[in-house]
Order: structure tokens, then C-alpha cells, then sequence
């Protein structure tokens, strides 16, 4: 084939790709479709002789079918894509001494909202650029952030709500996000009235949050992924029918006439009572890549999937000033990241027993590179989630790898690909393991071994036993503990207590210095105390936040607990009935294997280390309820310090420690590398900001930095 029938193939791929996109059925994963789009800019950039007309790459979007059109003010238009570091630089180098504001590139779609004399008038999506589809009635009903009438601050507004402390004044720390406080009222403030005509652009996504409550709430009808998700609760004809579906706006864009508004960006959109993903300003390619690269770190901490970073001018009569090209502004430029879907062919499925008994189906995929690693195992959740998604071996499946780490199969994108040679998954009907019969739970008709001497789950529960979170005996592997399970020496964890050096070195290929390691491993986790046994015995529905809430409400040991019986436990808080039977069934089951591990020297009492810490008098935080964020190191050191490890610091310091920010918070105490969003959300409710040094000094000053 020649270039130039290579590059019309290639346009009618586009083309038709893109069809089927904004129809809302993509048939391949972004990264696939984006290799197309690539493939093409290069032939024709080395060949400009040999463009298509129409270039599909001089479009926006595809001319779907529009319910109520509506042409834009001005096209909305897609970013002019980057990957590399100088690609940065260059962009940079175009607009000297202009500073830029970085930002994530959200991964929902795009809306226009309209506002005229302050009201909200219209929200239109993006369509084919020029004109998109009117869906005020579905972003009215169904969207957060979308304000209905604009906050113009009148004049003498800047008396923000002052922090008591004033602390909030120095915790900005670097994040201009924060920073606009004082000065925005200062200069475009002086008009009480809304100009008359605004429009602010920006991304509705699904918040990941959302999505997965409604997966989980309709394991019928999954939703693919968020951004597909968003896309289709916009073009539902009745809000009524994705009620559940709600949706997040962030924006990112303002055109106003008049301009009284503020020349920055971020400023004028927040003045007006938007939320944006965060802006931080830098005045140089080398400190526009460090944003680009604490974004990219930070992804998985977000509730929103995005696909890269948005680099662009901050000053917004600048950005205007650099006008546009057939489909991207010059004023602006995405950098992609790592894509987070990616297609790959289902090679088989294997039902794999877990600790619990649970048999879930485990997809063995060809190697795909998705989420920065090369995945060839993902979850299939379990047979309600393969029918609901009608997942066949053979198929070319979705498989995302996003914000938690277990790779997932979402589906099959084009089922027209099927030669007809898929095999139905078929679920087990006895335990791969020991065949017993098994028993299905719940709605989704989750499989369960129950046979307790089922030789897979033995060995699932000591590598359990054994892991970091639990006992810790580091020094040996899966792999020994499967060997040892298979000759008959482990079978309880109370067993890895009775192992010798000589014992292990009757094994092939083990040497004396091994074994040794292995036995040191083993004596140092007889430490193990009360809360780590708990979560080393995996009881069922008990989590790791239950061990820990069981010591802090005064348990002394493993013995106790089941002493304590079902009423003891459930009057502690948070520990309902359910997870209180479990514990009392399983402990009360496993009370010779308690009696063994004593036996064995392995301790099952609390340890300090889980106790309410004792609080100091003058103790700096009392009575204070504190969120820790970003990342921690002791500044006499400079070295990092675990989240917990500081967090029992405060503790210690009379704080109660909350998760997440909320009214009831007082502190939100940052490290480094402080996600936007959160810093977005403590300053919406009035949550003190105070930076990790002012806390350290404070906790030095009472005497709490003492080890
Ligand atoms: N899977 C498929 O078959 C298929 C087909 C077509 C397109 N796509 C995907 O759709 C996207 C291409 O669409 P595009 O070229 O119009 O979009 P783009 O990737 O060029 O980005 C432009 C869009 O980015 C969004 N955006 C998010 N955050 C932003 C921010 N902070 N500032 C400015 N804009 C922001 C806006 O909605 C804007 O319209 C790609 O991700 C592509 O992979 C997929
Ligand atoms: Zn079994």
C-alpha cells in the first residue's frame, strides 16, 4: 500500500472511529483510537501533498445527530496533544514571559454553559465544535457545580470569613490555588451587577465515586467508565431515568464580553462560584513539567479519571490574543499520560479460591500495558458481572487499571469482532481446589467453598497470616509456604512456630543462610499482638479498621474479644452486628488455634502502639479534629514519615484524626505535593489549612518528639 492509500485508510478510520465514539458505543480504548490519530498526523505531516479533504483532523468531535442544535458563540474546540518534555518547552518558548497555568485534563466532556444577566440560560454540549446539543433540562437537574445564577462580589465582599488562628494566611505553601483569596475582590470587584453575557466552559465528569456506587448498585447494567458514563446520562431524553448518574462540572474556560471580570483565569471562575481541578501557575517549561508530573503521581488519589495535563495561558486576554488553529487554540497544550484502558484478548479464565473460601474468576489476559505496568491478570468480579457484561474467552476486552490497583475487566467494546470461536464462561461447580460442592451468595451470586480443610484456602490463609499487614514473616514467600502446605508441615499459622532450620533444609534448593532468615523472620513475629493477629486470622467482614477500632475501645487480647461475646462487641462504635457474629463465630471456632499460637510464644495481646494514645497535658491539638494530607517527613531529618506514624503523633497531641474534610474539621494539615482538590474543598468549608512545619514545631514545643 502506498502512503497516500495508507493515509485515506487511515482518515476513514478516524472518521469512523470517532462515529461510533460520540454515539456513545466506542469500539476500541482511547489509547488505540489516539495510535490512529498519530499514525496519520505523521504521514501527513511528512507528506502535506497527500492530506485528505476534508482532514479529520482539522474536525472537532463528529456531526452526530443533535436533538435541539444550538451554535456556539465561538467553536469549541480539542487540544493540541503533547508527550514529550521539550514539547513543553517549546510551548513555553512561543510565549515568552506570558506565566501558565497547569492543570489536570479531566476526562468527562466537555459543556458550555450560557449565563446571561447572571442566570443561567442554556448548557450545550460540544457536538462538532461549531454547534452542539442543548442539555440544559439534564445539567439543571443532575449536575453539581453548575451555580444557577453567578456570584458577582459586590463591592467591600472581600471580608472573607476569617480563620480564627490565621493560620490559614500562610498555608498556601506554594499553591496558587489558594493564593487568589485576598487579592481577587481587590481589583475586579467593583461591579455589583453581572455583565450580560458570560459563558464559562468546563468538563462534566462522573465522579469515580458515583460510578462505582452505581455499578455496585446495578450489576445489571454496568456502566463501561466514567467519561462513557457522563456521555450517556447527557443524552438520556428524561433525567428521571439517570437520576442515580449525577455528575461533577469543573470548569476550565471563560468568555465574557465587558470585561470587568478578572484577567486571571482561576481567579474569575471561583469568584463566580465555579469549581476548577486545580490551576497552579508557573512561569517556566522546568516547573510547568514538575506540576505535570506531581498531577500524573497524584491520579489515583483523585475521585475523577483524567488523561493527562492542561498547560495554558493564565492571562486570559493572552490567551485570547494567540488565537486558534483549524481544530486547537496556540494558547494551550495537553499532555498525555499513561493511558489507563487499554484492549487486550481474554486468553481463559481460572476460578481462584481466596482465603475466605470465595471462588472468584480471575481473567488471564494476553499482556497489555495499561496504568504504567504490564497486566496480564484481572479481576472478572464474579458471574453476575460477566453475564450482566456479556464477557466471552476469546473476546477483546476493555481492561482498566484506574485509581485502585487491581486491573479489571470492563467489558467488550465491539462485539462484531467475535469470530464465533468465544467460549462461554463457565463457573465451577465444585472448589477447583478440594471439589467439594459449592454454595451461592447475594445477588450477584458470589461462589463459596465452605469445606474448612480445603487445601487452597489453607494455603491462602498462612500467606495471609504471614503478610506485611498481619504477622510479617517476610523471609518467606508464597511460593515456600505452598511448598511447606503441600508437604503436610503447614497447615494452621500456629504451625510456622514449630518450623526448624533443619526442618526447612530437608528442602531442595535452600541454603543455610535461608533457612535461617526464615526462622529469624518467623521469631520476630511473635510480636504480633491483638490487632495484627486479627487481621492475620482474615475473619470474614472484619477489616483492618476493625482490629484497630477493637483495641482502641480497651480489648486486651484475641481471648477477650470472644469472651465479649456478640453484645460486648457491638457496643463498641462502628462494629455492627454483622461483623460483631462474625467475630464471635470465627474466634469461638478458632479458639485451639489461639490456645496453639499461645503455646508457641506468639503474643495476642494489644500492643502500646494500638492503645488511645495517652494525651499530654497542654497536649497542642486538643479537642481538635485534623485531616492529614500529601506527603509527611520530619524536618529535623528530612525524612519521610508514614501517614499513621504522624497521624498518632497528633493523636498523641489530644487531635482526633477524620479521613476526610468535612464541616465538623478543624485542621487540615498538609505535607508536600497537596492534592488541589482537597485543598479546594477545606477552603469551600471554612477548614482551616495549617502546613506540616507549624505542627512539628508545635509538637516539639510539647516535649511529643521524644524516640
Ligand atoms: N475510543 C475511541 O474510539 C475514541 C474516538 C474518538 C475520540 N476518542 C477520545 O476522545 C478524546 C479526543 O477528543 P478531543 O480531541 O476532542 O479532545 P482532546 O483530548 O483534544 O481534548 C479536548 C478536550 O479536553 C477537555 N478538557 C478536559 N480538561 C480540560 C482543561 N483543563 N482545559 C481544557 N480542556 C479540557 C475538553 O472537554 C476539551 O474538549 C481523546 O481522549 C480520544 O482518545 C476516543
Ligand atoms: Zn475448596
Amino acid at each position: 500500500m502506498d502512503v497516500g492509500e495508507r493515509i485515506q485508510e487511515l482518515a476513514g478510520r478516524v472518521v469512523e472511529l470517532r462515529d461510533a465514539y460520540y454515539r456513545g458505543a466506542p469500539v476500541v480504548a482511547d489509547a488505540e483510537y489516539d495510535a490512529v490519530e498519530d499514525e496519520l498526523r505523521e504521514l501527513i505531516a511528512a507528506n502535506p501533498e497527500l492530506a485528505p479533504d476534508p482532514n479529520p483532523l482539522e474536525q472537532v468531535g463528529a456531526p452526530t445527530v443533535l436533538h435541539a442544535p444550538v451554535r456556539h458563540s465561538r467553536p469549541m474546540l480539542s487540544l493540541e496533544k503533547a508527550t514529550r518534555p521539550e514539547q513543553v518547552e517549546a510551548f513555553f518558548g512561543r510565549f515568552p514571559g506570558q506565566s501558565v497555568v497547569v492543570m489536570p485534563k479531566l476526562d468527562g466532556l466537555s459543556l458550555a454553559l450560557v449565563y446571561e444577566n447572571g442566570q443561567l440560560a442554556r448548557a450545550v454540549t460540544r457536538g462538532d465544535g461549531t454547534t452542539g446539543d442543548d442539555v440544559t433540562p439534564l445539567v439543571r437537574a443532575l449536575t453539581d457545580g453548575v451555580p444557577a445564577r453567578l456570584t458577582i462580589p459586590a463591592m467591600g465582599d472581600d471580608a472573607r470569613r476569617s480563620d480564627s488562628s490565621g493560620q490559614g494566611d500562610g498555608s498556601a505553601q506554594g499553591d496558587s490555588s489558594a493564593q487568589g483569596d485576598g487579592s481577587a475582590q481587590g481589583d475586579g470587584s467593583g461591579q455589583g451587577e453581572a455583565p450580560g453575557r458570560v459563558e464559562v466552559r468546563g468538563e462534566a465528569v462522573m465522579l469515580r465515586s458515583t460510578f462505582a456506587a452505581y455499578n455496585a448498585a446495578h450489576p445489571d447494567k454496568p456502566l463501561i467508565n466514567p467519561r462513557n458514563a457522563a456521555a450517556g446520562t447527557l443524552r438520556a431524553k428524561d433525567p428521571a431515568t439517570v437520576a442515580e448518574r449525577r455528575l461533577q462540572f469543573l470548569a476550565f474556560d471563560l468568555l465574557s464580553e465587558g470585561d470587568a471580570t478578572d484577567a486571571d483565569l482561576e481567579r474569575a471562575l471561583q469568584t463566580m462560584g465555579f469549581t476548577v481541578a486545580g490551576m497552579r501557575h508557573c512561569d517556566d517549561a522546568a516547573s510547568a513539567q514538575a506540576v505535570i508530573s506531581t498531577i500524573e503521581a497524584q491520579r489515583n488519589d483523585l475521585d475523577y479519571d483524567l488523561d493527562g495535563a492542561v498547560l495554558r495561558l493564565a492571562d486570559r486576554g493572552a490567551f485570547a490574543a494567540a488565537g486558534t488553529r483549524s481544530s486547537s487554540p496556540r494558547g494551550a497544550l495537553a499532555y498525555k499520560f499513561a493511558a489507563e484502558e487499554k484492549t487486550t484478548v481474554l486468553a481463559d479464565v481460572v476460578w481462584d479460591v481466596g482465603k475466605t473460601g470465595k471462588i472468584a474468576p480471575v481473567a488471564w489476559l494476553e499482556p497489555v500495558f495499561v496504568g504504567g505496568t504490564t497486566v496480564t491478570r484481572a479481576t472478572l468480579a464474579n458471574q453476575e458481572v460477566i453475564r450482566a457484561r456479556d464477557i466471552k474467552i476469546g473476546d477483546t476486552v476493555l481492561v482498566r487499571r484506574a485509581g485502585d490497583v487491581i486491573p479489571f475487566v470492563a467489558g467488550v467494546l465491539d462485539a462484531s469482532k467475535r469470530t464465533g470461536a468465544e467460549r462461554d464462561i463457565v463457573p465451577p461447580s465444585v472448589c477447583p481446589s478440594c471439589e467439594q460442592p459449592l454454595t451461592e451468595q447475594g445477588n450477584s451470586r458470589e461462589l463459596f467453598c465452605t469445606n474448612v480443610s480445603c487445601p487452597a484456602q489453607t494455603v491462602r490463609r498462612l500467606i495471609h497470616w504471614a503478610s506485611r499487614a498481619a504477622a510479617d514473616i517476610d523471609a518467606i514467600g508464597g511460593v515456600w509456604i505452598e511448598r511447606l502446605a503441600d508437604a503436610g508441615i503447614l497447615e494452621h499459622p500456629s504451625d510456622f512456630y514449630h518450623l526448624t532450620a533443619e526442618g526447612l533444609l530437608e528442602f531442595d534448593r535452600i541454603g543455610e543462610v535461608s533457612a535461617a532468615r526464615m526462622i529469624d523472620s518467623i521469631d520476630a513475629s511473635r510480636q504480633v499482638g491483638l490487632r495484627r493477629a486479627l487481621i492475620g486470622l482474615a475473619i470474614p467482614m472484619a477489616s483492618e479498621g476493625t482490629a484497630a477500632k477493637l483495641c482502641r475501645a480497651g480489648f486486651g487480647s484475641l481471648e477477650e474479644l470472644v469472651d465479649a461475646g456478640v453484645d460486648g462487641l457491638v457496643a463498641v462504635e462502628d462494629i455492627g452486628p454483622k461483623v460483631a457474629a462474625s467475630l464471635v463465630e470465627h474466634l469461638s471456632r478458632l479458639r485451639p488455634e489461639l490456645e496453639r499460637l499461645r503455646a508457641a510464644g506468639v503474643s495476642l495481646d494489644v500492643r502500646e502502639e494500638d492503645l488511645p494514645p495517652v494525651v499530654a497535658a497542654g497536649a497542642p491539638l486538643a479537642g481538635k479534629t485534623v485531616v492529614v494530607t500529601g506527603a509527611i517527613s520530619d524536618p529535623r531529618s528530612g525524612e519521610k514519615v508514614a501517614r499513621p506514624a504522624f497521624q498518632r503523633l497528633c493523636e498523641k497531641a489530644g487531635a482526633t484524626i477524620a479521613s476526610s474534610v468535612s464541616a465538623s474539621t478543624d485542621f487540615l494539615i498538609t505535607g508536600a505535593d497537596v492534592g488541589a482538590a482537597k485543598l479546594a474543598k477545606a477552603e469551600k468549608l471554612g477548614v482551616t489549612v495549617v502546613d506540616q512545619a507549624e505542627i512539628w514545631q508545635q509538637l516539639q514545643a510539647a516535649d511529643l518528639l521524644t524516640h
